[in-house]
Order: structure tokens, then sequence, then C-alpha cells
């Protein structure tokens, strides 16, 4: 299947295994910039080791991954992270001793180190020469930082802002995982994996992330999510993608797929009828 001509992720045939087990079979996606896809299956679908692939943190037995052109297949996280991929991680993953703003920080910083030279000797010399010599433009440098990531925390109204430095053990669950988003924002990435943002999470801040969702894809920001909640999938979504036992079974409006008999079947073989109706 040839790539789209607009598509600024393509994958093609994208296959990882464990033993016996296909996880993710053979899957072709193309997704266009500015769009929102969701990619929805029962449990142990191959959703997550789909993104773990993407994002560089596994790699495929098969199969490419490119990214705005480039082929970007096995690349390590941190080349994927600088490319302008950011992602979440379904069960959330904060640096729980840092505070709030560090944490975000960290985010910032991944995508700092890929506008320095690429001299990797001489490069951190001269970092650390000319942060001796020139330690006010330094110290501004890391206040507009901070600015920055003001901004970002703003997002969530009040429920970041007024914990900025708190360390992030000390955060409900909720609010470790809107910094997650926040750290994955300070990438300034140009596409965003967003693994079940939700997951946990109460009707009102179930809600409030769908808002910031939208307001992200209608800044322009490329986002493919992960979700069980379909009610949010069906608002959010141009379009819905659902993997069954690693395959692409179904693709199209989230209306169209919703009503696919190979998807009811998929997740009623599942079980999981009640796990979605739970948590839509
Ligand atoms: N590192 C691994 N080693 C062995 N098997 C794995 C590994 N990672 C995932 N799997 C298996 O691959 C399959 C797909 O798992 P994956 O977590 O990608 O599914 P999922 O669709 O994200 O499910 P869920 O909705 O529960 O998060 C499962 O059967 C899982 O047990």
């Amino acid at each position: 299947m040839a790539e789209r001509p607009n598509s600024m992720l393509s994958l093609r045939g994208l296959t990882r295994r464990f033993g016996g087990l296909t996880a993710v079979d053979a899957i072709d996606l193309d997704l266009a910039k500015g769009e929102l896809v969701s990619i929805i299956g029962p449990n142990g679908a191959g959703k997550t080791t789909l993104f773990n692939l993407v994002t560089g943190l596994d790699r495929p037995d098969a199969g490419t991954v490119s990214f705005e052109g480039q082929d970007v297949t096995g690349l390590s996280p941190e080349r994927i992270a600088t490319e302008g991929i950011a992602r979440t991680f379904q069960l959330g993953r904060v640096f729980g001793n840092l505070s709030v703003m560090d944490n975000v920080l960290i985010g910032a910083h991944t995508r700092l180190r890929a506008v320095k030279p690429a001299v990797p000797v001489i490069g951190p010399l001269l970092e650390l020469g000319l942060a001796l010599l020139r330690p006010a433009s330094v110290k501004a440098e890391e206040e507009r930082l901070r600015e920055e990531m003001k901004a970002i925390l703003a997002r969530f109204g009040e429920r970041l802002l007024s914990r900025i430095d708190q360390p992030a053990y000390s955060l409900s669950y909720a609010n470790r995982r809107r910094v997650e988003i926040a750290r994955a924002l300070a990438l300034k990435p140009r596409l965003l994996l967003l693994d079940e943002p939700t997951a946990g999470m109460n009707p009102t801040e179930t809600a409030e992330m769908q808002a910031l969702v939208a307001e992200l894809k209608a800044e322009g920001l490329t986002i493919l999510l992960i979700e069980h909640k379909l009610e949010m999938v069906m608002r959010l979504s141009d379009r819905v993608i659902v993997m069954d036992e690693g395959k692409k079974i179904a693709e199209g409006p989230g209306e169209q797929v919703r009503s696919d008999p190979k998807v009811i079947e998929a997740y009623l073989g599942h079980g999981l009828a009640t796990k979605q109706e739970s948590a839509a």
C-alpha cells in the first residue's frame, strides 16, 4: 500500500510478535496533519504495543513507521521525541520526587536538546562556557522557559498552577495524569499520542480532559488517541480504527464502525461490553 501524499504518520505492515502471539499484525495506518484518529478495541488488542512501536519504546519485527516523510522505524524514544512525537502512558508516568514544574521542564529540555549544535564533544563544553560567561542571559532563558511552562500548566486552570512546586507524588491521580500531558505538550510536538488519558477519571475529570483534547485538536495538533470511553471517541474523532487480536478489523467514521457487526462481535467475544458501558 503506497503512502498517502498528505500523510503525517504512515505505518505500513507494522508487526510485533511476542513468542507465538502476534500483538500487532501487519497494521497499515495513515494520519493526516490536524487529524484526530482514535484506536479502540478490546483489552489485549495491541493498541499500546502499536504506540510503543511508533514511539521507539519497542521495535517492530516487520514493517515501517514514517513521520513527515522520514523513516523513523526503530529509532530510540529520545530521537522520536525530538522529531516531534510526544506520548503519554496508559498508567501515567511522572517523576514522583520532582516538582510539577520540573516534570514539565523535562519535556522542554528534550525539545531544546534537539536544536542544540550537533557537535558531540565541543557542544557541551561550549554550553558550559557560555553558561559561566553569560549567567544573566542563561537566567533570562530559564525564566522565559518557566513562563512558557506556566502557560502550558494554565491549560488545566488552577489544578496544577497552584501546585507548581509540589512533588508529583503528592498529587491526586488525575493531576499526575495532567502533569504527564503538560510534559508532552512542553515538547511542542507535532504529533501527540494519548494512551487512555481518562482512565480512572470521574465524569467531571473526563469531561475536562475531553475539552482539553478538543482544544488541542482545534489548535491544529495531530492526535492519535487510545480510549475506551466510546462517547468521547465519537465526539472527538475524525476517524476511528478498531483493532482486535493485533489486526485492524474496521476503520471509518465513528458511527459507522460502532454499528459494524465485526466490531460488535469483537467486543462481545471478549466480554468487554460491560467495561465499555460502564466507561462510557
Ligand atoms: N512485552 C510483552 N511481552 C509479551 N507479551 C506482551 C508484551 N506486551 C504486550 N504483550 C501482549 O500483547 C498483546 C497486546 O497487548 P497491548 O497491551 O498492546 O493491548 P491493548 O490493546 O493496549 O490492551 P488494553 O486495552 O488492555 O491496554 C496482549 O496479549 C499482551 O499480553
